[in-house]
């Protein structure tokens, strides 16, 4: 699903945060991202969405060389990858529906489809009963799961988190990270940038760890192993 060949990225300016990178996740897996501050880790994912390019070397997305993706290409990408941001970046002007529709109303979908699929999704993170409301009365917890209903109502096979749980107390950001795992026992693939190597120390998942844009477990291991 994803493979990273011999990636690296240069910044205008010179800095170098990504180094010769490589490591192959397959379809299916689930893994956390993890390194200091600085280390790569948005980079990584940005080149994943194709919202920064790789300087050498080639990133391949579900078989596809994205790193030379013809910019008129890039939103059918898109449409396969879903994304959570740390700030979830919810539009406070209009209701948690309307959020939620957004991406699907940008792919073109019927008015009868995108209420089915809304409601489909809020329904997979326990906000069904929340659609009129405004995101800005919802709870920190409830709006990043507003957000991770927008990031899978396309049905994505791919999902990506930069720092998903950063703003959230251990409890709430265990029950996000629960979230993440029922997308991945469907099939979902699924990536996830944190910090947060104490919520992650008891899941059972592969790590790619980065240390100044170079992979400390290199060929995609887990270091815990
Ligand atoms: N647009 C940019 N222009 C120049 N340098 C950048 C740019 N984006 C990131 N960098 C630099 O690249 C390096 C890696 O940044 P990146 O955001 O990928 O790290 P990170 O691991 O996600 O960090 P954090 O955990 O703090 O978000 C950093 O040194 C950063 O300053």
């Amino acid at each position: 699903m994803i493979q990273f060949d011999q990636v690296s990225k240069r910044y205008p300016g010179g800095h170098e945060a990504l180094n010769k990178l490589s490591f192959h996740m397959p379809p299916g897996d689930m893994r956390f991202l993890t390194g200091h501050s600085g280390a790569g880790k948005s980079t990584l994912l940005k080149l994943i969405m194709v919202m920064e390019r790789a300087t050498s070397g080639q990133v391949l997305i579900g078989g596809r060389n994205v790193s030379k993706l013809p910019a008129r290409k890039i939103p059918e990408l898109r449409r396969d990858i879903g994304v959570v941001f740390q700030n979830h970046q919810l539009l406070f002007d209009r209701s948690v529906f309307d959020n939620v529709a957004l991406p699907l109303i940008i792919a073109g979908y019927g008015h009868r489809d995108v209420g089915r699929r809304v409601r489909a999704a809020l329904d997979k993170v326990g906000l069904l009963d929340k659609e009129k409301l405004n995101p800005i009365t919802l709870s920190g917890g409830e709006q990043q799961r507003v957000g991770i209903a927008r990031a899978v109502v396309n049905k994505p096979a791919l999902l990506l988190a930069d720092e998903p749980t950063g703003n959230l107390d251990p409890q709430l950001s265990a029950e996000i990270m629960r979230l993440f795992e029922q997308f991945n026992q469907v099939g979902v693939t699924v990536l996830i940038a944190t910090h947060d190597l104490s919520l992650i120390a008891r899941m059972p998942y592969k790590l790619l760890s980065l240390r100044n844009g170079q992979l400390v477990n290199a060929g995609g291991g887990d270091e815990r192993e």
